[in-house]
């Protein structure tokens, strides 16, 4: 299939995945756009949220009218309850103009609210009167308006916890999720990846960047990443190995190092090149890293400097997948310095 085959198969903002998981959540979706009701879309952070909803709109009889993204957790202060319901001139001191507000800009299309567990319990209070009422009372009035408005709502907390640490209305709760969507972490999906990382290319090929691929053993490094940031972690990864690969070939040695930097932003201070574990590549070759350094006062147990240099190559070629170029580039050595230390230190080759 050539990159334009893959983009028509994809064009616009399409769910894409042939996983059991995504085919299923594909399903929910065409089933939900048919209806007016509420649905509460939950999953981690860059799993497909905010697409899933585009998508419930777009398959809806809703679709000709507007889609209106609201991120709840990104609104402050006094200004939030006029951002979402809209205020009449003179509401506040600097209301020299009335606002419509999200609600009546998505009047007979979709509003979605993003991180919906962001949103304070005034305002909560409030978003269910809308529920309930169908109407609006902007900002300074005292006047309902009715509206027309799907409601679509998405978080990646677990409501249930929030409501009963009193952080989220047990009753909001209900209303919005009539309808529950999950989204699956990438790293249960990994077989969407050998559709998703060629779809990502083919979307830079059409911004003008050159045809790329992705070899077999850059693809297979792929799937066995853990993915923390799900899909748009992979589809940053995809942009950033495309960048540095000179060929149309992406070799698997480019995508580990752009894992590594990737990992490498999220670990501790003193230790830059070793991955946090729960962002580890998922190996079944797991090392012992039980070596806990101690310099309170030298004793029995103080590690010689071999033992930590062979420690830290085999940890470094775990997590290149036992990739010597790989290793080597992110040890600081040339390739043939490394095999000359593998000898000497008794690691396997
Ligand atoms: N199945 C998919 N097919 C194609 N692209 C996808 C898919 N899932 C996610 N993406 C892309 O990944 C990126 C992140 O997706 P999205 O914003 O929908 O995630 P999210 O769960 O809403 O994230 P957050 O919780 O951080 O807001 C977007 O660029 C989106 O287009």
């Amino acid at each position: 299939m050539t990159s334009q085959d893959i983009l028509r198969r994809n064009s616009g903002v399409e769910i894409v995945g042939e996983s059991l998981a995504t085919r299923a959540l594909l399903k929910s979706v065409s089933r939900v756009a048919k209806f007016n009701s509420t649905v509460l879309i939950t999953g981690g952070s860059g799993t497909g949220k905010e697409l899933v909803a585009r998508q419930i709109h777009a398959k809806s009889p809703r679709t000709g009218e507007l889609f209106v993204p609201v991120d709840c957790a990104s609104m402050t202060g006094e200004l939030m309850a006029s951002q979402l319901f809209g205020h009449v001139k003179g509401a506040f001191t600097s209301a020299d103009q009335g606002s419509l507000g999200c609600f009546r800009a998505a009047d007979q299309g979709t509003i979605f609210l993003d991180e919906i567990g962001e949103l304070p319990l005034p305002l909560q209070a409030k978003l269910l009167r809308v529920i309930q009422e169908r109407a609006v009372v902007p900002v300074g009035s005292h006047q309902a308006i009715p509206v027309d408005v799907r409601i679509l709502a998405a978080t990646n907390r677990d409501l249930k916890q929030e409501m009963l640490a009193g952080r989220f209305r047990e009753d909001l709760y209900y209303r919005l999720s009539v309808i529950k969507i999950r989204t699956t972490p990438l790293s249960e999906r990994s077989e969407d990846i050998l559709i998703l990382a060629p779809q990502f290319l083919a979307e830079l090929e059409a911004e003008g960047h050159p045809r790329q691929q992705l070899n077999r053993a850059a693809m297979e490094l792929l799937q066995s990443y853990d993915w923390p940031g799900n899909v748009r972690e992979l589809k940053n990864v995809i942009e950033q190995a495309a960048v540095e690969s000179e060929g149309e070939w992406i070799t698997e040695e480019v995508v580990m190092s752009v894992l590594a930097n990737s990992v490498g932003e999220r670990v501790e201070l003193g230790n830059p090149r070793v991955p946090a574990e729960e962002h580890s590549v998922r190996s079944s070759h797991l090392l012992d890293s039980s070596v806990r350094l101690d310099y309170s006062a030298p004793n029995e147990t103080w590690p010689c400097l071999a033992e930590l240099e062979r420690l830290h190559i085999a940890h470094t070629l775990k997590h290149t997948y036992q990739n010597k170029s790989a290793a080597a580039r992110l040890l600081g050595i040339s390739r043939q310095a490394l095999l000359r230390k593998l000898a000497k230190l008794g690691i396997p080759g």
